[in-house]
């Protein structure tokens, strides 16, 4: 089997990168090792990620890739290397300073409130955002009931957005698997990120629904500029909307480039194939 023979999605057109504006790095890397007690989960990784890029990283199982976004979230503090985000050297950074700085994520489990809504579990993601706290909302009910208007809005146009408006009354825990994941989708856009970490958005969907979910993410990166750093094991949905991969095999990385280099390095190819070790 060859990594062609992997791709089960039928292409996405994807625009030139030039239309996409792609800037100057945001995300900066160096040198990340990781473990947990003996078993180390990132050995002295570097790369960097491009402002309105979309960049990848793929690997076997347990390769590191989850780690890896939890690093630049700030979930696990890695014991080497340095991050620079937005031009600011990172020491360790702290899950809610990371949201509060613009990067919002989904997980690779879904992450919602089975019994709330759609419309309220994306509500959520707007919680970073109120300026009102519950002492304000007694005392000044109607700047409060504004900021809660002005939410709603933006909700709204998140659910218009990912085509739910059919669902947005609806209890996740009855949805179908695959509108789980656009609705955890919609609760990271709702906290308007300028990155965006997906954690195998398309993990357990059909064809149909992966095809949807890569519309939304080019149309995410295109419409609102939105950097995506994404985590995905269906190689045809990487290479088809991915500007740049970095492949990691055991915490390592081994490739690093555009889809055609990625596709076509024999180290990477090995290590799919299972013959590298
Ligand atoms: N919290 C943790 N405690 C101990 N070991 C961990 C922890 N998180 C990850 N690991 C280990 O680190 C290594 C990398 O795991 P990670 O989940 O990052 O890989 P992955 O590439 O995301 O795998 P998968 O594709 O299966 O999700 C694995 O050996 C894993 O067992």
């Amino acid at each position: 089997m060859m990594m062609n023979d992997l791709i089960q999605v039928a292409p996405v057109a994807q625009p030139p990168v030039a239309e996409r504006r792609i800037g100057d790095v945001i995300l900066d890397l160096q040198g990340i090792s990781l473990s947990f007690g003996g078993v180390k989960a990132l050995t002295n990784i570097s790369f960097d990620v491009r402002e309105h890029e979309i960049r990848s990283i793929i690997g076997p199982n347990g390769a590191g890739k989850s780690s890896m976004l939890n690093v630049i979230n700030g979930v696990y503090h890695p014991q080497e290397g340095r991050i620079m985000f937005r031009g600011e050297l990172r020491q360790k950074m702290e899950p809610h300073v990371a949201a509060a700085q613009g990067i919002a994520r989904t997980f690779q489990n879904i992450a919602l409130f089975k019994g709330m809504s759609v419309l309220d579990n994306i509500m959520t993601g707007r919680n970073l955002k109120m300026k009102c706290n519950l002492f304000q909302h007694a005392l000044y009910w109607g700047r409060a009931r504004q900021e809660e208007i002005e939410h709603r809005l933006k909700v709204e146009e998140v659910i218009d957005f990912l085509e739910i408006q059919g669902i947005r009354k609806t209890p996740v825990g009855r949805l179908p698997y695959g509108l789980q994941k656009r609705v955890e989708l919609g609760r990271a856009l709702a906290a308007e990120p300028s990155l965006l970490l997906l954690d195998e958005p398309m993990a357990g969907m059909n064809v149909e629904e992966k095809q949807d979910m890569c519309r939304f993410i080019l149309d995410v990166n295109d419409q609102f500029g939105t950097t995506i750093v994404l985590i995905e094991h269906d190689m045809g949905v990487v290479m088809d909307i991915s500007d740049r991969v970095v492949v990691l095999d055991y915490g390592k990385k081994i490739g690093d480039g555009a889809p055609d280099e990625v596709k076509n390095n024999p180290e990477v190819i090995a290590a799919y194939l299972g013959t590298s070790h």
